[in-house]
């Protein structure tokens, strides 16, 4: 039996990562966390492009995807329930979005986006508890690892 996967070795990788600024106090911790991962395994180009909100990242991604600079695309939001009543909007447009990126392109486009009840809960998930930006950025290295193994 032979497995094929995708390693977590970032050098010679590109990568892009597009991040919302709404709720910044946590889309910045999930940035940090995901430069981070990226640095201590040896990536040496990484573009950030902010983005106004969540809603916006589809959008981008695609733009970025489809520029060919990048091994794979980190798609960085927080949306909190408390503060919004189309919090179920945002965040299936966006998770439908970003799905639909990666598939028409070709190119591995991370779901970084927390969807969280409350600020505590986003807290809890961009750095007290654990990072998931570093979590996602790990996701980014095995899915650009594996798509070039499965060329
Ligand atoms: O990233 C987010 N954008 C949010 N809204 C802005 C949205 O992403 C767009 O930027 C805006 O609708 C303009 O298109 C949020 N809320 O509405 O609460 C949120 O929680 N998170």
């Amino acid at each position: 039996v032979r497995t094929i996967e995708g390693g977590f070795i970032g050098t010679g990788l590109k990568m892009g990562v597009v991040v919302a600024r709404f709720n910044d106090l946590l889309t910045e911790e999930l940035l940090k966390g995901a430069l981070d991962c990226f640095e201590r395994h040896g990536v040496e180009e990484v573009e950030v492009v902010r983005v106004p909100g969540s809603f916006e990242i589809p959008l981008v991604a695609k733009k970025m995807a489809e520029s060919g600079k990048y091994d794979a695309v980190l798609a960085l939001g927080a949306v909190v329930r408390g503060e919004t009543k189309h919090f179920d909007l945002v965040a299936n447009e966006v998770a439908k979005g970003v799905a639909k990126v990666s598939l028409d392109t070709g190119v591995p486009v991370i779901f970084g986006v927390i969807t969280v009840e409350d600020e505590l809960q986003g807290f809890n998930r961009a750095g007290v508890k654990s990072n998931k930006g570093f979590e996602y950025a790990m996701a980014a290295l095995e899915m650009a690892n594996l798509m070039k193994k499965l060329e």
